[in-house]
């Protein structure tokens, strides 16, 4: 585990994108294209525009979700809707993405179909990022879930998940498959992730699931 720190939120980002592109680059020059699994929630949207403004060979990028809440991707809680507003414009614009979320179905019953097209990304993911809450959540790995224990020891891509204190039902990545990566990045600001951050250290996975991944190398991107 390394912890990087940054004075300011955007010094942070600049640097963040900028090993971002380094790392996508160098992907698309060794096997001809790259994979990139990203988090929600408010921490990386400065992120996602510094990206979207990133000229790159994106479509040679494949764009996928740590986790989606299971909300119509109009709705602005909806992660997708983040990615697609916030990070699918301009250069980015050209990124294959890989939607999380499907249409007329629970995320029970979409289990299956996003497992196949999750599939379709052929070995690890070149970049995961993740986020965490104050919880010790990260991706919807949340620690009040009923399905929290099969979900850390699930061999599938993608599982439902009912948090019970955060809002909406949700589906997210498996930490089998978070691990099946390159390099995965906790992406955090605020003083009370980095005491977040300290308690997990302590706790197992069960009641912090950022744990799991504290276990594995992991480099942490930090600012007030
Ligand atoms: O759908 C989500 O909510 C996320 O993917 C989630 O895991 C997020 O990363 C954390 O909740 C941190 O959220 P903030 O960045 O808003 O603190």
């Amino acid at each position: 585990m390394q912890l990087q720190t940054f004075a300011s939120r955007d010094a942070l980002n600049a640097e963040l994108a900028e090993s971002i592109e380094q790392q996508l680059n160098q992907a698309i020059a060794h096997k001809g294209q790259a994979t990139l699994a990203l988090s929600g929630g408010s921490t990386p949207v400065p992120l996602f525009n510094r990206l979207s403004h990133t000229p790159l060979t994106w479509e040679q990028v494949t764009i996928t979700l740590v986790d989606d809440r299971w909300i119509n991707p109009s709705e602005p809680d909806s992660n997708e809707h983040l990615l697609r507003t916030q990070l699918l414009q301009d250069h980015a614009r050209q990124a294959r993405f890989i939607p999380l979320w499907q249409a007329g179905m629970t995320a029970e019953e979409a289990v299956q179909s996003c497992q196949a097209r999750l599939q379709t990304i052929n070995g690890p993911f070149d970049i995961v990022i993740l986020g965490m809450g104050n919880d010790g959540h990260t991706a919807s790995l949340f620690p009040d879930a009923a399905e929290l224990t099969a979900a850390l020891h699930s061999r599938a891509d993608c599982v439902a998940i009912n948090p019970t204190q955060a809002p909406y039902p949700r589906m997210s990545l498996t930490p089998a498959r978070l691990l099946n990566s390159r390099q995965r990045i906790l992406h955090i600001v605020g003083e009370d992730k980095l005491a977040t951050l300290a308690k997990a250290l302590t706790r197992p996975p069960e009641e912090m699931p950022i744990h799991l991944f504290l276990q594995h190398p992991l480099t942490i991107y930090w600012a007030p």
